[in-house]
């Protein structure tokens, strides 16, 4: 059975009771007068958290689930468990792991314990995301399964680039099998810890056949170039500690306290890597929200949760229902969208919090429009001194959709920052840089000398076929094409059957790569950064540049530097390396400047976890919110509903809902209407007057009957028959070609112009009837 501790079901004003209750016997509580009180010391620490929030902080010893709406502290707890861990002296820093979805949350909990504990306890505490914890441990322990410490971490970009070379070396068109779906297909693979040849005998399908052949060269050549991908990140050490059960007791031992934020959107090796890690101990925390479940399409896995309770029976389930962050009225308007979803355990969740401004929906005509009364209201909103920019975020389902608010922040010269557009990491000349510095570090990585050759003057008199030389007779003498070029410099190799000036060149270019290498053991990595620069010609090509982008890329490779210049205390033999880890698994949401005074743009999935005061989410639309991707399946219908909810609660004060009559989606203009999930937002806390239905463009004719107003609280389906038109609002226009009855819905088949074929739930479809 399960044990159940805290306020279950979550009643204001019975705070104290689930900690008097039951004190723990030499715990961190002690009587004074009637009532308990934290021992000097720990007040700090424990002050400022609700009696369940306690109960979850000073529960340390075996499993711990927190299943908790948003808002209610979860990772507050989590952040005050590790520093109360400390502070009661039942764990040394560096025996704590703090596991979070990203690495600014990380660094987050790193400051708020900074400011708990002191920075130097807080510095070693290991807090980060699974893929830097697996980094640090496949860093000291990967060489057991192959992989030399020097290993590069390959991005999107990298793995698309090994996909494409796999297939041509195949002799398959990419135009005909995608290399992201293929990527795609790759990752399912190996979070299920498929092999190639598993891939290969489990093939039902000559895509599946091109998949698992893919895979397998995929393998191999990341393999030669002694890198990973993120997967690999979890599946290796997965694979380490399955293999070495040495290299695990070391972890476990040194390890004690786990604990695992955002546990929703756990994958299976993540959830195995936890397993095997708290598997000695069982000193594990994770909180979560099913409800907030949102990257299921990157293999996140709603089991993880319910399969804890299996592998924990013994877990204390701690449940927290008081929402810190919100209104009433957005609590409101969260709780009532959420229940909709069938796949979920009911959970109260309320809030102490004083009312604020009814939520607004903002109908607009188009994008432009609804960008304008964004814009305009933020204006408003800072000029009355409600809000400063830096209060308010303005969130989205699909990166597209920033554009129009972007040209209208600019016109009103408004400050703002996008989270996730082209990343700093992934610019050009950033992707360059990084790759003469990863050569330097790993010169298995052939991936990033090709780039190297490719995109510097250390390429000049070395053409395509000479690199594919170099490549097969790297591959005869099993090394890579450039440890080629440094055996060649030591002329401890018979030059391939090459002309006498090439030789030359390539003996040149080994001569600058093992004079950058020596370099490293010297020079702190900002001096080897200028050295390599100046070398290999990036500098002169941008720095002197008279074209201003050319001059910005300039200046990016400039801040490049300065993010170096942290790793300058030790020689650059050891300091690249972490630097290179650190710009390899920095995610767009790391990215976010939260000090300045500026408006954040960002999608739906980034916002997770985070909380602004004002909230605009826009678009909120049939076919973008829900998606038209999730259209055809209730479960992913399920997990868009979710992401709205996760959009709603991440509002503190005031939010506004925004949808458009038509909008400019992939270059035509489209009619859209507003999302079904508006539907279900309570009256009472919209704002008078707003309501999506008395707005509704276009709505759907009864049955035989004329189109005119229908309630959006009783939505009416049309009855639909084979041949007539209909209008989607995502994929616009087509003509019904089957009908087939289905328990009181009808499954309809349409032909689309624009979409081809698709058969639909006319119940979820909202179809129009043309005339
Ligand atoms: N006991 C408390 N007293 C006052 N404020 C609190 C308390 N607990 C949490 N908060 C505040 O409520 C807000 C939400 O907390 P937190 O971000 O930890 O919630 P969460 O459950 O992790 O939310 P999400 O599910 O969105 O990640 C934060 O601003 C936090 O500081
Ligand atoms: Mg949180």
């Amino acid at each position: 059975m399960l044990e159940e501790r805290g306020n279950a079901r979550g009643e204001p004003g019975s705070e104290d009771r689930s900690v008097t209750g039951e004190p723990e016997r030499g715990g961190p509580f002690q009587m004074a007068g009637e009532r308990l009180v934290p021992f000097s010391g720990m007040e700090r620490i424990l002050i400022g958290l609700d009696a369940d929030q306690c109960v979850a902080v000073t529960t340390t010893e075996g499993p711990v689930l927190v299943v908790a709406g948003p808002g209610s502290g979860k990772t507050r707890v989590l952040t005050h468990r590790v520093a109360y861990l400390i502070g009661s002296g039942r764990a040394r820093p560096w025996q704590i792991v703090a596991v979070t979805f990203t690495n600014k949350a990380a660094r987050e909990i790193r400051e708020r314990l900074g400011g708990l504990l002191g920075t130097e306890s807080a510095q070693l505490v290991q807090a980060g995301t699974f893929h830097s914890l697996c980094v640090r441990i496949l860093r000291r322990d990967g060489y057991r399964i192959g992989l030399e410490p020097a290993f590069t971490i390959y991005d999107e970009e990298d793995q698309l680039a090994l996909v494409k070379q796999a297939l041509r070396d195949l002799g398959l068109d990419p135009q005909r099998f995608s290399p992201r779906m293929l990527l795609g297909r790759l990752s399912r693979a190996k979070n299920d810890q498929h092999s190639p040849s598993d891939l290969q005998s489990m093939a039902q399908s000559y895509w599946d056949e091109v998949a698992a052949r893919v895979y397998e060269r995929y393998a191999q050549y990341l393999q030669r170039a002694q890198a990973v991908d993120f997967d690999d990140l979890l599946l290796r050490t997965v694979e380490l500690f399955t293999e070495y059960p040495d290299v695990l007791a070391h972890y476990q031992d040194r390890w004690r306290y786990l604990q695992v934020d955002e546990y929703q959107d756990t994958n299976r090796l993540q959830y195995q890597l936890v397993r095997q890690l708290a598997s000695g101990h069982r000193n594990l925390c994770v909180v979560g929200d099913p409800d907030q479940s949102i990257y299921s399409w990157r293999q996140a896995d709603i089991r993880n949760i319910l399969e804890f309770q299996r592998d924990f029976p013994d877990a204390t389930v701690i449940r927290l229902g008081r929402n810190y962050r919100s209104t009433p009225q957005i609590v409101a308007a969260a709780d009532a969208v959420i229940r909709v979803n069938r796949q979920r355990i009911e959970r109260p969740l309320w809030t102490e919090n004083p009312p604020g401004p009814p939520i607004r929906l903002l109908a607009c005509w188009d994008e432009q429009q609804e960008a304008e009364m964004v814009v305009s209201e933020i204006d408003r909103l800072v000029r009355t001194g409600n809000a400063r920019y830096r209060d308010i975020a303005v969130l989205y389902r699909i990166n597209a959709q920033s554009r129009s608010v972007e040209e209208a922040l600019v016109r009103r010269q408004i400050p703002y920052q996008v989270i996730g557009g082209v990343r700093f990491y992934e610019r050009k000349e950033i992707k360059d840089a990084l790759a003469l510095l990863r050569v330097l570090v790993n010169p298995r990585d052939w991936l990033s000398l090709r780039r190297v050759l490719s995109e510097t003057a250390f390429g000049r008199g070395i053409g395509e076929k000479t690199l594919l030389q170099l490549e097969q007779w790297g591959q005869r003498q099993q090394c890579s094409p450039a440890d080629v070029l440094l055996l060649l410099v030591e002329e401890r190799e018979e030059a391939p059957a090459l002309a006498a000036a090439t030789v030359r060149r390539l003996r040149e270019l080994g001569g600058e790569l093992v004079r950058l290498r020596a370099a490293m053991v010297e020079h702190p990595a900002s001096q080897l950064f200028d050295l390599a620069l100046e070398r290999s010609g990036l500098a002169a090509r941008y720095r002197d540049a008279s074209d201003p982008t050319e001059r910005e890329r300039w200046e990016n490779l400039v801040q490049l530097r300065s993010v170096l210049e942290r790793y300058d205390t030790v020689p650059a033999a050891e300091g690249l390396p972490l630097f290179l880890e650190e710009a390899a698994l920095v995610a767009a949401i790391d990215e976010a400047e939260m000090s300045g005074d500026q408006v954040t743009l960002l999608t739906l999935h980034a916002a997770k976890g985070l909380e602004f005061p004002v909230v605009f989410l826009i678009g909120v639309e049939e076919g973008l919110l829900p998606h038209a991707r999730a259209l055809e399946s209730e479960a992913e219908l399920e997990e868009e509903r979710r992401l709205f909810y996760v959009g709603i609660t991440r509002a503190k004060e005031r939010l506004y809902l925004s949808y458009c009559s038509s909008r400019n989606r992939f270059g035509l203009r489209e009619r859209c209407l507003p999302s079904h999930f508006l539907d279900d937002l309570p009256p009472d806390v919209v704002e008078a007057g707003s309501r999506a239905s008395e707005r509704v463009p276009r709505v759907a004719p009864p049955a035989g009957g004329h189109a005119g107003p229908v309630e959006s609280s009783a939505p009416v389906v049309p009855r639909l028959r084979a041949g007539q038109r209909v209008f989607h609002p995502a994929f616009g226009d087509g003509f019904v070609v089957a009908v087939r009855e289905q328990a009181g819905d009808q499954e309809v088949t349409v032909q689309f112009k624009r979409h081809g074929t698709k058969t639909l739930l006319a119940s979820l479809a909202k179809l129009v009837v043309e005339e």
